[in-house]
Formats: structure tokens, sequence, C-alpha cells
């Protein structure tokens, strides 16, 4: 028809053209687009973890401290404690998905050194040894089969592991900056989280630490555990500044050798830690938490606690009520 408009193709706008009017945080809450995951707190109810298998690389180690290890552990010791932190969290009500990779690299068994998961979804590690250099990819694929949204990877000059990240608040991360992670991975994730309404403060690391997580933990969003043998005023003014109490556990060998500090929350209230470390654990008991332990003594071999071995993949956000309790 003369004068009639020529129809405009759906591709360029046309009719048929299906403009997304959600966002992404929208679109993660539906459920359809992407696998349910996301967290804001290191306190809240503990939906889904990831784990590895222990691979079968680390019964092939002539040297430990070549991998980064303090012994070589027995393979099937881990890998029969791996079953049972598998199943203890199953029975806690917790998901958990493994990845599951015979020829990886001996320490993807800190899974939560590779990613960090915020509320919209997780940013990938660029772990700071060259050991530790091929997980980012490995969990990258890992969490893409699953669905979860990949926010960042860490890139240019920057190093991060997700250990040296902690959630003080609903929208403030805190990032130590030591061996593992510098200012340019820290910036990055800042940046990343800024946009999703997330601040981060940046602390430096007392020497001899090995990540943020190996000297504060949390008992409840106002109550976190401290290492007495690694205090440092910049993350206790962090925490202070943020109206959270610290618990010094000044237990030395408990907290060196048997990573009693090392543990994740289930709950509020309620951790799941490696077993020994008993005046530790009774500080704690004292303290009205639940301690449930484990014995992990070859995931220790390999210096890590249950705390690095677990990648957070969901937990509820903090009740507002349960803020106030502590
Ligand atoms: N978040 C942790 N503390 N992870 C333990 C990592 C241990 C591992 N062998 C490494 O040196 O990288």
């Amino acid at each position: 028809m003369p004068g009639a408009e020529p129809r405009l193709p759906a591709t360029l706008g046309g009719e048929g053209w299906l403009g997304r009017t959600a966002s992404h945080g929208e679109d993660l809450a539906a459920g359809q687009l992407w696998r349910a995951c996301g967290n804001r707190s290191e306190t809240g109810r503990l939906r889904r973890v990831a784990l590895a298998r222990p691979p079968a690389s680390l019964a092939a180690i002539a040297d430990p401290q070549v991998q980064l290890l303090l012994r070589c552990p027995d393979l099937q010791r881990l890998q029969a404690q791996f079953f049972a932190l598998k199943q203890y969290f199953e029975s806690a009500g917790v998901a958990v998905d493994v990845l599951d990779d015979a020829a990886a690299p001996p320490n993807i068994l800190f899974m939560r050194d590779l990613f960090f998961m915020t509320p919209e979804g997780a940013i990938v590690a660029r772990p700071a040894s060259r050991q530790r250099a091929g997980e980012a990819r490995l969990v990258s694929r890992f969490l893409a089969d699953l669905g979860i949204p990949i926010l960042l990877t860490v890139h240019a000059d920057g190093l991060f592991e997700g250990a040296d990240a902690l959630w003080i608040a609903p929208d403030h991360v805190l990032i130590g900056i030591g061996r593992r992670s510098n200012a340019s991975g820290a910036a990055q994730v800042s940046e990343t989280l800024a946009r999703i309404g997330v601040k981060c403060s940046l602390v430096d690391l007392p020497p001899g630490v090995q990540h943020l997580l190996g000297s504060v933990n949390f008992l409840s969003p106002g109550k976190a555990v401290y290492n007495g043998a690694a205090r440092s005023p910049a993350i206790e003014a962090a925490l202070s500044a943020q109206g959270i109490a610290c618990v010094i556990c000044t237990e030395r060998e408990e907290i060196e050798r048997d990573r009693v500090l090392n543990f994740v929350a289930i709950d509020a209230g309620h951790v799941i830690a490696p077993a020994g470390g008993a005046r530790t654990r009774a500080q704690l008991q004292r303290e009205s938490v639940r301690v449930d332990s484990l014995d992990v003594s070859e995931y220790l071999a390999c210096a890590g606690g249950i705390g690095c071995s677990v990648g957070i993949l969901a937990r509820d956000p903090p009740a507002v009520a349960e803020a106030a309790v502590d």
C-alpha cells in the first residue's frame, strides 16, 4: 500500500522484539535462567555448598612443599573425610555440589579460595600461586555447568582468593590484602560489588597469615572469633566499626595445628569445625555456639581446614531479628 510504513523486523526492534525488563537480580530470584544462588553473610542459614572430590593428583606428590602442602595426605583417608563432610552437610539440610575432576591439581580441595559468592552470582578468583593458577578455569566450568552466573573473573594484574573476603554486614565486605590478594584484585572485586550496592573495606593482613579467614571467622552476625596470635588493629577496627564483638582465641596450637577456627557456620550460633582444639571449642560453647566437629586431618595436611574447603553457593540473608542477637 502506498504510504504504509515498511514493517520493522523484530531484530531491529519491530513487533516481536521482547525487551528485557527484569534486572539480573530479579532473573536470579525467579530461578529460571540461572540456578538459585547468592550470599551476603557469613552466618545466614547455609543452603548450598561446593566441595571438590580429592583428585588422584594428591597421591602422586614427591615433595609436599612444591604443592603448598604441609605433608603428603593419605588419599584414601582424605576421600573418606571428604565423604563424611559431604554427608554432614546433607544431613544438616545443605545441598552439596561436587567438583569431580580426577585430573585437577591438588589444591582444588580448597574451594573457598576459588570463588566468592555475592548476592547476584560468583566472582572467580585469580589465585596468587603458580601452583594454583589452573584452578580458576576448572572452577569457572564447574560454576557455569551448575548454572551459576559469574559476575567477574579477576584479571589483569589482579590477584584474589575467596578466603580473603568476608561479609561483615549484608552490604559490606572486608577484603584482606596480603600474599594471596593484592590491591588490583581487591579493586576489581570492589567495583563489581559497588554496582550491586555493596561496599568493601580493605585491610592489610599481618605477616604469617595465609588468608583473612585464618584471622577472623563469624559465630553470628554480631560476633566474630579472632585468632589472638595474628592480631591486627586494622582488622579489629574494621569489625568494631561495624559493631561486631570479637571473641579472642589464644590457644595457638589449637588454632594453628588443629585449625579449629577454620569452620563454616551452618547458621548463626552453629558451626562445623575441624576436630580437636578442645579448649577453643569449650570457649566457643561458652559463647552459646553449637560446635559440631569432624576429623579432617588429611585436609590439615594439605594446609587448610573446613572453612577453606567449602565454597559457599547459597545462604539465606541474615534475618533482621537475628542481626540483633549475638
Ligand atoms: N583458605 C585457606 N586457608 N586455604 C588453604 C589453602 C591451602 C593450600 N595448600 C594453599 O596453600 O593454597
